[in-house]
C-alpha cells in the first residue's frame, strides 16, 4: 500500500467519472444558454408579461426543440449530480437503491409534464 501513488497507483471504480464530469459541464453550458435566451425575449417584450407572452416565447418549433432538449439535459445533469450525492453521502445500499429509484422515478415524471406542457402550447 505504501507503493499505492504515481503510476503505480491503484485504480479502481466504476470509470465512468470523467464522462459524468464532462457531462454535466455540457449539460449546464446548454441550460445557461437556454436561460441567455429568455431572458432576453423577457427583457425585449414590452409592456406586462402575461400568460400569452410566455406562451408565444415558448410556442415556435426551434423553441420547442431547444426546450425538449434542454428538459432532456436537465434530466441528465441532475441525474448525474443526485446519483453523486447519494453516492457520497448514503453508505447503506438498500436505502441509497431506494434514493436512486425514487430520484429516476421523479426526474423522468417532471420530464414528462414538462414536455406535455410544452406541446400544448
Ligand atoms: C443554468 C443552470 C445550471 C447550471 C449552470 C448548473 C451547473 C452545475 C455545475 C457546473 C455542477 C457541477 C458542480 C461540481 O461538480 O462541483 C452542477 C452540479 C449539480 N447540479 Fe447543476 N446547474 C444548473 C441547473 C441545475 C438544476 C436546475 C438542477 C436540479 C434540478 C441541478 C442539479 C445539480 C446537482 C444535483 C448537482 C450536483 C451537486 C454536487 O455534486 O454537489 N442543476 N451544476
Amino acid at each position: 500500500m505504501s507503493d499505492n501513488y504515481g503510476y503505480k497507483r491503484t485504480v479502481v471504480g466504476a470509470h465512468y467519472g470523467l464522462r459524468d464530469w464532462l457531462s454535466q459541464r455540457v449539460t449546464a453550458a446548454l441550460m445557461v444558454l437556454f436561460t441567455l435566451i429568455v431572458l432576453v425575449q423577457l427583457v425585449l417584450t414590452k409592456g406586462p408579461i402575461g400568460y400569452d407572452r410566455w406562451a408565444s416565447i415558448f410556442s415556435s418549433q426551434w423553441m420547442k426543440v431547444l426546450t425538449f432538449s434542454v428538459i432532456l439535459a436537465l434530466v441528465w445533469h441532475a441525474w448525474v449530480g443526485m446519483r453523486n450525492i447519494w453516492m457520497d453521502y448514503i453508505k447503506p445500499v438498500s436505502l441509497r437503491l431506494v434514493l436512486q429509484i425514487f430520484t429516476i422515478v421523479w426526474l423522468v415524471g417532471c420530464a414528462g409534464w414538462g414536455i406535455q406542457v410544452l406541446w400544448r402550447l
